[in-house]
């Protein structure tokens, strides 16, 4: 069997993500020989045959020297006046560190509803395969000047994940400005150590993924979150330092590996669990609960108690435990005004229109 540092290494289609911390610093703003050094190894990796898609932070750092801030802005207006001035930079260099290797670059920014959508993610993933059969190297970012805060990526690992699902990737390599995944954060525990392989949850225990850095923003538990994404798309992930790009993309030794799972999830159970939005949500009894995650049955209205906001058939909802906690999503085959009058009612009390499930075993996933 072919380990996962092999299959990393082997890609054809290779999803890199560079965090701000690797791009940026806080006095000098974007870093050109450090864009170089990526665009180099890149480069190399696509000359040996790879199709790559680069997803990139930095936008907000960048942005923040010309405007004169001195601190990662907090709220978001400034955050994305940051972002409009930042981006336009940060393609910018893009485009001529790739130029270097007449290579050209095409910028793709994308909101969470662009993939969240389905005519939208179509859109999305025949612009970057288009990209890519032209020759050009596609650079994705989120659309941070118009996204808000509930419809946020929220981070750019979460982004890269989806985007590595979205384009069919075989690989997401995450270059950040730590080495890898350590038990500890490395910058508060020196005897943190670092962990070179990820099978499964269970090499996981006892690991404490910490905040980012003064520039990043969802830290190491974002990127245990994404490499979790990645997995049930099948895709495996390389986490390593954007200083040893080169050799991450040339199947070095370095970093930590995450495997795929055996089995991925189909696209539409993947889309459910975690790219559609949700327009409301059922709250489950425990039988209910056990029926539909421990046993994988159709949800009923038998086991429903109640329903909050206001959605359509064939809209994706959450399904809440009695006390609050998510347990799944899936698709509702009734309005929520129609299921009002179903909460409760054993299926042979339900008019004969009324008797299919209410999300069918096939359209539900646990979270
Ligand atoms: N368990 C851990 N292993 C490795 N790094 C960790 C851990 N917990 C917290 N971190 C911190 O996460 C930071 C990387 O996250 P972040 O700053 O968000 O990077 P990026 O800008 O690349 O997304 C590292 O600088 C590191 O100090
Ligand atoms: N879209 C934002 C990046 C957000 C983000 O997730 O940053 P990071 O944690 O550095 O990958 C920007 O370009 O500044």
């Amino acid at each position: 069997m072919t380990g996962t540092r092999e299959t990393i290494a082997a890609a054809r289609s290779v999803v890199v993500k560079i965090g701000s911390s690797a791009l940026t610093s806080m006095a000098e703003g974007l870093d050109v020989a450090r864009l170089d050094a990526l665009a180099d190894a890149i480069e190399a990796r696509m000359r040996r045959g790879s199709d790559v898609v680069v997803v990139s932070s930095g936008a907000i750092g960048a942005g923040m020297a010309p405007l004169g801030l001195r601190r990662r802005p907090q709220d978001l207006a400034t955050k994305q006046a940051a972002a409009s001035v930042g981006q336009l930079a940060l393609a910018h260099a893009w485009g001529t560190s790739f130029a270097r290797h007449g290579r050209t670059v095409g910028q793709v920014l994308l909101t969470a509803e662009d993939i969240a959508r389905r005519a939208n993610h179509r859109n999305a993933q025949r612009t970057l395969d288009r990209l890519r059969s032209l020759g050009a190297v596609a650079v994705v970012n989120e659309n941070d000047t118009v996204a808000t805060t509930e419809i946020r990526f929220g981070d750019n690992d979460r982004l890269a994940a989806l985007v590595a699902h979205l384009v069919g990737a075989d690989a997401l390599v995450l270059l950040s400005d730590v080495d890898g995944l350590y038990d500890g954060d490395p910058r508060k525990d020196p005897a943190a150590r670092l962990i070179p392989e990820v099978d499964g949850p269970e090499d996981l225990d006892g690991v404490v993924a910490g905040s980012g850095g003064a520039l990043g923003t969802g830290g190491m538990a974002s990127k245990l979150s994404a490499a979790r994404l990645a997995a049930d798309a099948g895709v495996p992930v390389l986490l390593a330092a954007a200083s040893d790009a080169a050799s991450a993309l040339a199947g070095g030794p370095t970093g930590t590996v995450f495997a795929a799972r055996p089995t991925r999830l189909s696209a539409r159970r993947f889309w459910v669990r975690h790219a559609a939005d949700t327009s409301g949500g059922l709250t489950l009894d425990a039988g209910a609960v056990e029926a539909v995650v421990g046993r994988r049955r159709s949800l009923l209205s038998a086991g429903i108690t109640s329903v909050t906001g206001s959605f359509d058939a064939g809209d994706v909802v959450s399904l809440h435990a009695d006390d609050g906690t998510p347990v799944a999503r899936g698709v509702v085959a009734y309005d929520s005004s129609e299921l009002a009058g179903m909460l409760g009612k054993s299926t042979s009390d339900l008019a004969p229109d009324a008797r299919r499930p209410v999300v069918h075993a096939d359209d539900l996933v646990a979270v």
